[in-house]
């Protein structure tokens, strides 16, 4: 249905996106994940024509929307990470101003608005305006607006940036509801792993204007399965620990955490005895050392050797 290719865009000295290539099928949920500064907010400005690509095409149905941009800005909605909401209307009075933009009129508008405030959960707070809602609700609204005029594709850049754990949720399940039952298409970016891994049908993940990986969850987590990642909990965690474990010859990473620390190992390697051996001669009380099933977390920082959300 879309596809992307050799997406390039340069800023002067930084090359934002470079030689993307992506494609999503209809109906798909589609996870674009990076850290901040990845090129996500850059690729898909690109995608909804409101960036012109340095080089490269985004095509709809074969058909470059670079060179005509029109019909394909009548058929997506497009949610941005800023909020772009007048905070001195209400609700309605919101989607009635942008249903407008959107050539929508009369019974239409209004049963549109209607439509939209329900499926946004706002249906009882249409009439209180803006600046009085939590930053959950604006951003319901923001998706709301990019609802208006029944688009087959939606792209969300990164939505639930910033709200409270119940407002997420509650996106998350809208998106989920508008693919399966309007069978929308959406691209979600997102830093968030835990919620493109619940959401997402295929990702594509970015670093520093690259894709460095792509393809289902399962697909994705095999790029560790040459790998093993154990789990070590304790209270406390010393200096002399962790450099015994990033010194020892089979371990590939460690990743420290509050009270868990990550190590990667080839798959061959059984270390878990050797792990209790190394805390007993650093005093370190251990609580347990488990394996651990990969992560999309894990995937990145093997691939870039950071956190997601460094
Ligand atoms: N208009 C611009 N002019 C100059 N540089 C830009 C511009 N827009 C983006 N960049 C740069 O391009 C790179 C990619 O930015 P982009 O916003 O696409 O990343 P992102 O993955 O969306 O990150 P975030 O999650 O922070 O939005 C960054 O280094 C950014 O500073």
């Amino acid at each position: 249905m879309i596809e992307l290719v050799n997406l390039t865009k340069r800023f002067k000295q930084i090359e934002a996106v470079k030689n993307l290539n992506l494609f999503i099928e209809r109906g798909e949920i589609i996870g674009l994940l990076g850290p901040n500064g990845a090129g996500k907010s850059t690729a898909i400005s690109m995608l909804s024509t409101l960036v012109e690509p340095t080089s490269g095409d985004v095509l709809f149905e074969n058909k470059s929307i670079v060179k005509n941009p029109s019909s394909f800005r009548k058929i997506v909605g497009i949610v941005p990470q800023e909020i772009a909401l007048y905070e001195d209307l209400s609700a309605e009075e919101n989607l009635y101003f942008f249903g407008r933009i959107y050539h929508l009129r009369g019974k239409k508008l209004k049963q549109k608005v209607d439509e939209v405030l329900e499926q946004i959960g706002l249906t009882d707070r249409r009439k209180d305006i803006v600046k009085k809602f939590s930053g959950g609700m604006k951003r319901r609204l923001n998706i709301g607006v990019a609802m208006l005029h029944d688009p087959e594709v939606i792209i969300m850049d990164e939505p639930t940036v910033g709200i409270d754990p119940q407002s997420r949720n509650y996106i998350l399940e809208t998106v989920k509801r508008l693919n399966q039952e309007r069978k929308m298409t959406v691209l979600y970016t997102s830093h968030y792993m835990e919620e493109v891994e619940l959401l997402c049908d295929r990702i594509y993940i970015m670093d520093k204007g690259n894709l460095i990986a792509s393809g289902t969850k399962d697909e994705i987590k095999k790029i560790l399965s040459n790998e093993n990642t154990i789990s070590i909990k304790a209270d406390r965690f010393s200096e002399g620990f962790l450099t015994a474990l990033r010194e020892h010859p089979s371990v590939t990473s460690v990743t420290v955490g509050e009270k868990e620390v990550l190590v990667i190992v080839p798959r061959s390697v059984r270390m878990f005895s050797e792990v209790i051996q190394i805390a007993e001669k650093h005093g370190i009380e251990l609580h347990s050392v488990d394996n651990k099933a990969p992560t999309l977390e894990d995937v990145f920082l093997h691939l870039t050797g950071r956190a997601l959300r460094d």
